[in-house]
């Protein structure tokens, strides 16, 4: 787990003239789970967003497999395999699940291979194929997010608060999901999150935001570490 496929080094960015993100270092290697924890507003989802190049980098640099995408726009960032699940719905409710994942796959990875992604991770999606997005239930439409962006083949993909009103049952699956997904292909992930059994039971490793700007970090097993960002979190 030594390969850095995706660098973030002195990233700061946000909205207009307001800096969120400040000045930020990150790195995850191939195969590593690393989870963002933080309050709310705190800037996690700038730093994805900003990542994946929907915000604009006012400073520092980003890299993926060492390319160089500071300045790269959304689908070329996808196109060097960073993929991204976002907190919002972002579906198109009213195209079927099919649609939705052949609209992100866009010749990158073939409908069989996301077929076959699908039926592993979330196979009562493969029985919702022809289902429109919009008639899902919110939980079910967070999973088509997730399948829609282990499907794409990435290297990396960012996950922005999958667990947000899922139910515990489905958030366990999910952490065998993400893990094995990770030890099959050597996925790296990098999540954000405000559910710290969630974090504790999928992450590597913590990195805690705090007003845009890292304010601690370690192992997720280390009890002291973890006791710390508990404590953090629930202030
Ligand atoms: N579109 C926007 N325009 C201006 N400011 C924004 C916008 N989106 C977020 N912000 C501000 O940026 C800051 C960080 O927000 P962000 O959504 O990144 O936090 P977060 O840590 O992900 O929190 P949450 O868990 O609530 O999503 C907040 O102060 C927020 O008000």
């Amino acid at each position: 787990m030594t390969e850095a496929m995706l660098a973030v080094n002195g990233l700061s960015s946000g909205y207009g003239q307001a800096t969120v993100v400040r000045n930020l270092d990150l790195t995850i290697a191939r195969g590593e789970i690393v989870a963002v924890v933080g309050k709310n507003g705190m800037g996690k989802s700038t730093l994805l967003k900003s990542i994946m190049g929907y915000l604009p980098k006012f400073s520092g640099s980003v890299s993926m497999a060492q390319n160089a995408i500071s300045e790269s726009r959304p689908h070329q960032i996808a196109r060097l395999g960073v993929a991204y699940v976002p907190q919002e719905k972002a579906l198109f409710q009213d195209l079927t699940v099919e649609e939705n994942i052949r609209l992100a796959l866009r010749g990158s990875a073939g409908w069989n291979e996301a077929k076959a992604t699908i039926g592993r991770c979330f196979p009562f999606l493969l029985q919702r194929l022809q289902q429109k997005a919009g008639t899902l239930s919110g939980g079910e439409q967070k999973m088509l997010l997730m399948a829609r962006g282990l499907s794409v083949g990435a290297k990396v993909l960012l996950i922005d608060e999958i667990t947000e009103g899922m139910q515990p049952s489905i958030i366990s699956n999910l952490v065998n999901i993400i893990k094995t997904e990770r030890d099959r292909s050597g996925l790296g992930v990098l999540l954000v999150e405000q559910n710290i059994p969630f974090t504790r039971a999928v992450s590597d490793r913590y990195v805690l935001l705090d007003k845009g700007e890292i304010s601690g970090s370690g192992n997720t097993r280390d009890a002291d570490t973890h006791e710390k960002i508990t404590a953090h979190i629930s202030l």
